[in-house]
């Protein structure tokens, strides 16, 4: 009778989570977790199954990965000689007890002795396929112990809209989420500065939004050059504390923000730190955000002198800001849809400065690889997989290791209304607010 009952209601518990399916996006309000974005069908259906299949194909998949161990070990004694191959009796490592996750599950799996985790890793595919699922990963965080990481759908499909930001460390901004459904943050404190590449409509801009919409909060002068007119960041301009829109300006401002970074030296030195981190709090100049979109337009020049002069000055000045920025907090953020050596002289050397990386969609394979080229070859085929209806998803790198990313969406008129909201936490700098003013005038 009883366990008539549990089945009932479990199974009203899997019609009612597969009649609201299109409600689970995770959805976190302002009054903390929406319950119809907890994902239902995923803990009640999709996770028993998964565990089910997991067990049923397990030996199996070992012993056709080379997982398994034989316990008499490989080698015999065939008349006088010692022959080696594989024994007919193998046995699986233990699988633990899989723990559901938002998304997927955990599961442990002990080593025998003499086994590495090489093998788990190299066997990441097969065991996804067996098991049905989007993606599995493995790591090992103790010796003798490998944890598989089972991600049951591709987690970036779902756009996941602008909200009010979690509160973050400064200069710390949730841009939006990675694929195993964490937060992706990026740290200005640790990572420096960030080259942001994508072909057009892969979601640059959009990643520079969301960015913006986190920053915008913080105690953090935000300075902007988008020499496309200004048409990305002027939406932002009330919160900017300087925006140049064309070359000209964009060169006055550098030429102003190199001069801050001299004075900002030269406080450190009379203080006797090495960084501007070190100084008292009440001595700690603001830090600086320098959002650059479409470094394509400071590089490329119409071939006239003064072009010429001003795009070399420009591409100096700015790699003297990412050389010397990160002890003086000034960051830098660079975007553009290609990035490469034909763009001119120093794109290379500002590249090994840009640390960060995030590289979205992208049409060439040049940019691709200055984007995530030092980084394993595999990240390189990832982001070229990324297809046009993934706008936002990205490769980016998080800790020395590349993941695929989505960033938050942010709406025209959401960023019009984080702007407007937080113009009065604009720092001034009347030094770069009069270089792009000067610039306007000369123009
Ligand atoms: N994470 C996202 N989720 C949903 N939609 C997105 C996301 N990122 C971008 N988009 C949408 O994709 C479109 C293009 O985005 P965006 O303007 O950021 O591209 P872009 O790379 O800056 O393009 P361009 O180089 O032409 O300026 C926009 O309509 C935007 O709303």
């Amino acid at each position: 009778m009883v366990a008539r009952y549990i089945w009932l209601t479990a199974l009203v518990l899997v019609g009612i989570a597969y009649l609201t399916r299109r409600r689970w996006e995770p959805r976190l309000t302002r009054r903390g977790i929406d319950l119809r974005a907890v994902p239902w069908r995923w803990y009640l259906a999709g996770f028993p199954a998964t565990v089910i299949r997991m067990r049923l194909t397990w030996r199996q998949t070992c012993l056709l990965n080379n997982l398994s161990i034989s316990p008499r070990g490989n080698r015999g004694l065939l008349g006088g000689l010692v022959v080696q191959g594989s024994a007919l009796r193998q046995i699986p490592p233990r699988l633990g007890l899989p723990r559901p996750t938002r998304g997927g599950l955990v599961v442990k799996v002990g080593l025998h002795a003499g086994q590495t985790p090489a093998p788990f890793v190299q066997a990441v595919d097969a065991l996804a396929h067996a098991w049905g699922v989007y993606g599995v990963r493995v790591t090992s965080p103790a010796r003798g112990l490998v944890v598989i990481t089972v991600t049951a759908r591709d987690p970036l499909t779902d756009a996941e809209v602008a909200e009010t930001p979690e509160p973050a460390r400064l200069l710390m901004a949730r841009v939006g989420r990675i694929e195993s459904g964490g937060a992706w943050l990026v740290d200005f404190r640790t990572v420096a500065h960030w080259l942001v590449v994508g072909a057009t409509t892969s979601g640059k801009s959009n990643w520079l939004g969301a960015l913006l919409v986190a920053l915008a909060r913080q105690p953090v002068g935000l300075v902007g050059i988008d020499c496309k007119g200004g048409l990305e960041l002027s939406l932002w301009a009330p919160r900017l504390s300087a925006l140049a829109i064309n070359r000209r300006q964009a060169r006055a401002l550098l030429e102003a923000l190199v001069t801050e970074l001299e004075s900002r030296m030269s406080v450190c030195r009379a203080a006797g730190v090495r960084n501007v981190w070190e100084l008292p709090e009440d001595d700690r100049p603001m830090p600086l955000v320098v959002i650059v979109d479409e470094i394509a337009e400071l590089y490329l020049s119409d071939g006239s002198r003064e072009a010429r002069d001003e795009t070399t000055a420009c591409a100096v000045l700015l790699l003297r800001l990412a050389q010397l920025g990160a002890a003086l907090g000034v960051h830098l953020v660079v975007a553009g849809q290609r990035f490469g050596a034909e763009l001119g002289a120093g794109v290379t050397a500002l590249r090994a400065q840009l640390s960060g990386r995030v590289a979205h969609r992208v049409n060439d394979p040049t940019t691709a690889e200055m984007a995530l080229g030092d980084l394993a070859p595999d990240a390189l085929a990832a982001a070229q997989m990324i297809t046009e209806e993934e706008r936002g998803v990205a490769v980016t790198t998080v800790g020395g290791r590349w993941l695929r990313a989505r960033s938050t969406h942010v709406p025209t008129d959401h960023a019009r209304e984080v702007a407007a909201e937080t113009a009065w936490l604009r720092p001034d700098f009347p030094a770069l607010a009069s270089a792009t003013a000067e610039g306007v005038e000369a123009v």
